[in-house]
């Protein structure tokens, strides 16, 4: 796995996947490495060549202080992209990847193909979640908050019927970098690219999970009716819905960027 370099954050970066297929990039959520693409990675790999990264201040990427801004992880992946030669992607990010997919879909919009932007929100109403948020993680660790993350990362169901898959999931969480993972909440107590969404040009499918409260349907409807032509596909899972409902995700991800 390269690393690379943007602006001096050395980023952990994997290309697999169909040599010469069309290029389709994938971007993690608060808390999660790369690793939580996993369950698409047999079927993308067979259709295109799939780069996957570690935001800065996650997983076996560098932690530079903080706080971060959608903008810097916005050029860190245009920094991974002129490293590797790539003129453009098709872009699919969860929560904060679909965050970074807006700000790039209007700033950067000759680098984007399609937009797949699942579990996620353009800005949040109330900041209070993630000003608390910060204080308990720096009282007492990525562990004071993990637990109530994890509810509403995967329904009760699912973690009832799948508890290796629900470890794993938490373990990651906890591995996180505390400074990053502070870093991350601070970009995110500020988010508001309500004003970017219209300028978005590319074709772009939003994703919503029927039960997910950290990103609710209301949030990813105010960004299908804000990116023009934009369409919504809600998935029966709570806010890690590529996790909970691997095959409606995957699908959902193939079908809209194979149509013509
Ligand atoms: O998941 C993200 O990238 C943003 C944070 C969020 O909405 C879920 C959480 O960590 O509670």
């Amino acid at each position: 796995m390269p690393m690379i370099d943007a602006d001096g954050c050395l980023l952990n970066v994997s290309v697999e996947g169909r040599d010469g297929g069309p290029t389709l990039m994938l971007s993690n959520s608060l808390g999660c490495t790369l690793q939580m693409w996993e369950p698409q990675m047999k079927a993308l790999t067979q259709v295109f060549r799939v780069i996957r990264y570690d935001r800065r201040g996650h997983g076996k990427s560098s932690v530079p202080p903080g706080p971060y801004t959608m903008e810097r992880f916005g050029r860190d992946v245009l920094a991974i992209l002129d490293d590797l030669n790539i003129e453009k992607v098709h872009w699919c990010g969860l929560s904060m990847g679909g965050m970074v997919g807006q700000w790039l879909g209007a700033n950067a919009p000759e680098r984007m193909g399609k937009l797949i932007l699942a579990n996620t929100s353009c800005y949040y109403p109330d900041p209070t979640n993630w000003h608390n948020r910060i204080k308990a993680v720096k009282e007492g660790g990525i562990a004071a908050v993990a637990d109530a993350v994890i509810a509403g990362w995967l329904t009760q169901d699912f973690r009832e019927r799948e508890p290796e898959i629900t470890a794993k999931m938490k373990a990651m969480l906890l591995a996180s970098p505390v400074e990053g993972y502070l870093a991350c909440c601070e970009a995110l107590s500020t988010l508001d690219q309500r004003a970017l969404l219209p300028k978005i040009k590319s074709p772009t499918l939003v994703i919503a999970g029927r039960h997910d409260v950290a990103t609710p349907i209301s949030a990813a409807e105010l960004i299908r009716s804000s990116i023009p032509g934009a369409s919504m596909t809600i998935i029966d899972a709570a806010h890690i819905s590529n996790v909970e409902q691997p095959h409606a995700f995957t699908d959902a991800v193939v079908g809209f960027l194979t149509q013509r």
